[in-house]
């Protein structure tokens, strides 16, 4: 049993997060118990019972094409506007790209951690490529029970040559067949913001794309862990891809008008669907129309749980703020303009906590 080689937190916190073993490692080992720094307080913990499903069906994508557009737009505007998380089906994403990504971060997870190790922060031969563990480690109260390696993408020559080779291929198809989609869903929503989106809008809004891979080991007490703790993303809009086994929740806000405001809600797994959400970019942009989800992922003691997002999000120097329609519309600013990487700079220098990411850029009334 290695628990007890563990019983020393910095020498766990080491193996796992220095030595770039990996939560997975750990687990590999042979865990019976959670170890320590893996036991959330009682009040981030999730309880499975007492969550609901969230029924809406997927938005067929592909009907965005015929005479139902208006109607289809309108689901997505709606989704966009309270859950902030939306299915979509028929999205031009290939089915058969979709199972090579889940097998693909199964094969990268599943090799030795040495040969993972080599694109831990700091020592990775590319800053494109970052594999590490939890969040920001250093920073919180309890870790997150997650491994993932990170993929920053600038054009496709580089990923081919920098990505690792377990991955590089689908994940480079992922984000150009996701982001097609991505251009389509932006026009609708910023369209009905009364804001044209001509090129030069879209390199601004969604100019920089990273994918992730996530591997959630399976793990002894589901009860007492996260897989990822409450967060928003930061970005514009997230693509995610999920495999079977279940455990993202999303909150409903409390100003919804929506039987389950204030709950949780879990977003259940669908053969060929890729899950949309609304990152924190949209919100400021919208001035707040659009809502930036606040989302969490429980684990499992079945089996390994892998999800894939691609990340959509203005580039490093662009400023954001509400649109100018907006702030007419509402009468004033909910948000200041900050530059984009100074926001990605706090997001990152903060463990997650709920939406509070935003804080950054509220203007307090
Ligand atoms: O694993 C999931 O379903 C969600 C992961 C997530 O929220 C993230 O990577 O930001
Ligand atoms: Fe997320």
């Amino acid at each position: 049993m290695a628990s007890s080689n563990f019983d020393d937190t910095s020498r766990l916190f080491n193996f796992v997060v220095q030595d770039g073993n990996g939560i997975k490692g750990l687990v590999d080992l042979g865990l019976t118990e959670v170890p320590k720094p893996y036991i959330q307080p009682p009040q981030e913990r999730i309880d499975e019972s007492s969550h609901h499903l969230q029924h809406q069906p997927p938005i067929d994508l592909s009907l965005l094409d015929g005479p139902d557009r208006d109607r289809v737009a309108q689901q997505i505007v709606s989704a966009a506007e309270t859950l902030g998380f939306f299915q979509v089906v028929n999205h031009g994403v290939p089915l058969e790209l979709l199972e090579s990504l889940k097998e693909s971060a199964h094969a990268f997870f599943g090799q030795p951690p040495e040969k993972k190790a080599v694109y831990r922060k700091d020592v990775s031969p590319s800053p494109l490529v970052t594999y590490g563990t939890s969040f920001v480690p250093e920073k919180e109260k309890a870790l997150e029970w997650k491994d993932y390696v990170s993929m920053k993408y600038t054009n496709d020559t580089d990923a081919l040559q920098y990505w690792p080779n377990e991955c590089r291929k689908v994940a480079l198809e992922y984000v150009k067949t996701s982001t097609n989609m991505v251009r389509k869903l932006m026009e609708i929503l910023m369209g009905h913001l009364g804001a044209k989106l001509d090129d030069s809008m879209i390199d601004t809004l969604i100019g920089s794309k990273m994918v992730n891979m996530n591997f959630y080991p399976s793990c002894p007490n589901p009860k007492l862990t996260v897989g990822v703790g409450r967060h928003s993303d930061m970005g514009t809009l997230t693509v995610l891809l999920q495999d079977g086994i279940g455990g993202l929740y999303v909150k409903v806000e409390e100003d919804v008008d929506f039987a389950t405001k204030g709950e949780w809600v879990e977003i259940p797994p669908l053969p060929g669907a890729l899950v949309i959400n609304v990152g924190d970019t949209l919100q400021i942009l919208s001035n707040g129309k659009y809502k930036s989800a606040e989302h969490r992922v429980r684990t499992t003691s079945a089996s390994s749980r892998v999800s894939i997002p691609v990340f959509t999000m203005p580039k490093l120097t662009v400023k954001i703020a509400p649109l100018p329609e907006m702030i007419e519309k509402h009468g004033m600013a909910r948000y200041r303009e900050v530059v984009f990487a100074d926001y990605m700079r706090n997001f990152f220098g903060n463990a997650h906590e709920g939406k509070k990411s935003l804080d950054f850029a509220v203007i307090k009334v």
